[in-house]
């Protein structure tokens, strides 16, 4: 297989707080995270920076980048499958772009497991997103007894077929996807580099068996489970893995920067 050399994709750094920060504690977090990323130079040309507020801190979060004309990127954690009407507490993906966001998640287990999210309505998520001119950083992953038995890289590529269905392939080629196994996620327990690895070029080769292998070394792979600052450059260090995902260590703004900084540890 012909792939482009991983270095051509530019790795990508997400934070997604989760239902934690309010719209003045996520200014807080953010203004934070940017002053402390211009004083260590970072260059976001060479790794992105993205983060994922709660939807009420969207305004505010949209607010400081455009006014301080900060580098970083922001998305909403999901978006409503419908564009507008009759759909109390959805959030319609026309809304997030007007507010400038870039990326939204889609499928994140919690979504998954505590929503009941099913691949139908994730695959119809994604189609959205992009109608309203969005990336989907679409998560998928499998649970610890799927882990156990073995077939965690069937059953994470099945979510992936499912959730990818009836998309072209224009709009796959520009896609995020995160791998983000459930037991590993704020437990502490991380999967190895290996493992992340092991996942992530599953997934890159079931895109190119499909999508061919130009679309396939166009996507980014994220991993996400209790990232760190101490783990992040082994696991962004592997070649199918194009950044992380993260949920705790994104509200430390000191933590989060220093796993956006993953190769500055490489080289001390
Ligand atoms: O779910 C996650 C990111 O979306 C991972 O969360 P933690 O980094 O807290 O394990």
């Amino acid at each position: 297989m012909t792939t482009t050399p991983a270095s051509t994709r530019v790795p990508l750094i997400a934070g997604n707080w989760k239902m934690n920060m309010d719209h003045v504690q996520g200014i807080t977090l953010l203004q934070k995270l940017a002053w402390t990323l211009d004083d260590a130079k970072h260059d976001y040309r060479r790794v992105e920076v993205t983060v994922f507020p709660p939807f009420t801190d969207l305004r505010g979060v949209q607010t400081l980048v455009h006014g301080d004309d900060l580098s970083i990127g922001f998305g909403g954690q999901d978006l409503s499958d419908q564009d507008a009407g009759a759909y109390t507490g959805d959030i319609s993906g026309q809304f997030l772009a007007k507010l400038g966001c870039t990326y939204v998640l889609v499928g994140h287990s919690e979504r998954r497991t505590i929503h009941g999210e099913s691949d139908e309505l994730l695959a119809a998520k994604v189609k959205a997103a992009f109608r309203h001119g969005l990336v989907p950083v679409l998560c998928v992953g499998e649970g610890l007894e799927v882990r156990q038995a073995g077939t965690h890289v069937e059953h994470t590529l099945g979510q992936l077929r499912a959730d990818l269905e009836g998309l072209p392939e224009d709009q796959v080629r520009q896609l995020v996807v995160a791998y983000e196994p459930v037991w590993a996620i704020g437990t502490g327990e991380v999967a190895g580099p290996e493992d992340a690895q092991e996942m992530s070029a599953a997934i890159r080769a079931e895109l190119a068996s499909r999508y061919g292998d130009d679309v396939a070394s166009a996507v980014r792979v994220l991993y996400g489970g209790s990232v760190k600052a101490a783990n992040a450059a082994a696991i962004i260090g592997q070649p199918d893995v194009d950044g992380v995902l993260v949920g705790g260590a994104s509200l430390d703004a000191g933590e989060f920067a220093n796993i956006v900084r993953f190769e500055s540890h490489l080289t001390t």
